[in-house]
């Protein structure tokens, strides 16, 4: 198999955990014989010391010459008091329109070993297994009109627009039940249909989808309520369906679910080029230090393989030496705990887990020789 990635490691902690998805794919590829291609690109604040634009045209066109795409994290403090257009997530904004995947999957997974480092008791949190499906491309991120209102020189207001096509939710709502198929055929759809217009066309249109998928079972749910009930009972949720701002949101809460935002990974397709990155962000608090959680990238490493690669089997091997390291005991800083045996850093995370997947990969070979 042949795959040509582009990467974008960014900011802050995108480097370093970028670094560790790239030496398990290395491994995966060698292991597995895949000639894994990479090209690396500037995106977010060092694109905008380098090449005053946070996502460079010459970024671009290799995402296009790729197959995927595999994203770091984007931000910087330095750059906080800059208008919306000209900050480092303008570059991940604009970079996710012009690929067009428009369904940014979210999965939240509960690792057993993990019991202890989530606020949430174990009884609650065991067993949870969301897959949180989030519109990327509509809402208030992306309509029109935005912006500030200057009088006499002096910002006096500012506005933005939530606005959704119906084709839009209808597109993300065919993905989201198409996966719920895969798993346990329930659809949980997040709005603000007591207040909001958008809401109650979302909520209208997620039911007319709803018909062509009987197997799937659809509820609806505001967000405010699914908030609270996401950590009361998450074990509840099987696929949760929900706009731009809140699927933003509501990924981050799901992150107190194992302890860390740093174990959550995402996948976005449906357009061009998939995309695939952490669900966190720079971490500007720990960068630089080699303690960041490469998890949630190494995740998304295997969902790449899963998605656009559709090789299954080492997607999910990757997925099976993530839990192998944690049950053995390891921990990064953000996951410590009573249980934890050993905590180590960015990289001896990355080479514990490169170590289990090898040992993983051979023990199947051996398995299939006998
Ligand atoms: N996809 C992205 O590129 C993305 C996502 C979210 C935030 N951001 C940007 O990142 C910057 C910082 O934002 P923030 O602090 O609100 O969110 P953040 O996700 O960077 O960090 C939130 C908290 O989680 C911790 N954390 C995050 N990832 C971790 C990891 N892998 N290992 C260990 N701990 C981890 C951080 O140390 C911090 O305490 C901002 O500029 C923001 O816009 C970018
Ligand atoms: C950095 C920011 C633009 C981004 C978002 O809001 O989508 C991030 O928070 C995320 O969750 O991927
Ligand atoms: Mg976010």
């Amino acid at each position: 198999m042949k795959l040509k990635v582009a990467l974008l490691p960014g900011d802050g902690i995108g480097p370093e955990v970028i670094d560790e998805a790239v030496r398990i794919l290395k491994t995966i590829g060698e292991l597995c014989d895949h000639d894994f291609e990479f090209i690396e690109k500037l995106i977010g604040g060092v694109a905008i010391r380098d090449c005053g634009s946070p996502l460079p045209v010459e970024t671009l066109d290799a995402c296009f010459a790729s197959d995927a795409v595999l994203l770091g994290a984007v931000g910087a403090p330095r750059y906080d008091d800059l208008p919306p257009d000209k900050r480092p997530e303008a570059g991940l904004l604009t970079l996710r329109r012009a690929l067009g995947g428009y369904a940014n999957l979210r999965p939240v997974v509960f690792y057993d070993a993990l019991a202890p480092s989530s606020p949430l008791r174990p009884e609650t949190a065991r067993g949870a297994d969301i897959l949180i499906v989030r519109e990327l491309l509509g809402g208030l991120y992306f309509s029109e009109p935005r912006g500030f209102v200057v009088e006499a020189g002096k910002q006096i207001a500012a506005y933005n627009t939530l606005r959704y096509e119906t084709y839009e939710i209808e597109r993300v709502a065919h993905i989201a039940f198409q996966a719920a198929r895969q798993r346990r055929r329930k659809v949980t759809s997040v709005d603000k249909a007591n207040v909001l217009e958008t809401s109650q066309l979302w909520r209208e249109t997620v039911t007319r989808v709803a018909a062509s998928y009987p197997e799937v079972s659809l509820e609806h749910l505001y967000v405010d309520a699914c908030a609270m009930r996401l950590v009361t009972h998450p074990q509840r949720f099987d696929v949760i369906l929900t706009e731009n701002l809140f699927g933003d949101i509501l990924s981050d809460e799901a992150a107190v679910i194992n302890g860390s935002l740093g174990t959550l990974a995402s996948a976005t397709i449906g357009g061009a080029i998939d995309l695939y990155e952490p669900v966190h962000g720079s971490a500007p608090d720990i960068a630089g230090r080699g303690i960041a959680n490469p998890i949630g990238a190494i995740a998304s490493a295997a969902l790449m393989l899963r998605y656009t690669a559709h090789l299954e089997q080492e997607a999910s091997d990757i997925e099976t030496a993530i839990r192998q390291v944690l049950d053995a005991g390891y921990a990064t800083p953000d996951l410590q705990s009573e249980a934890t045996r050993c905590v180590v850093g960015t990289a001896e995370m990355g080479q514990l887990i490169t170590e289990a997947l090898a040992e993983i990969v051979d023990r199947r070979r051996a398995y299939h020789a006998v």
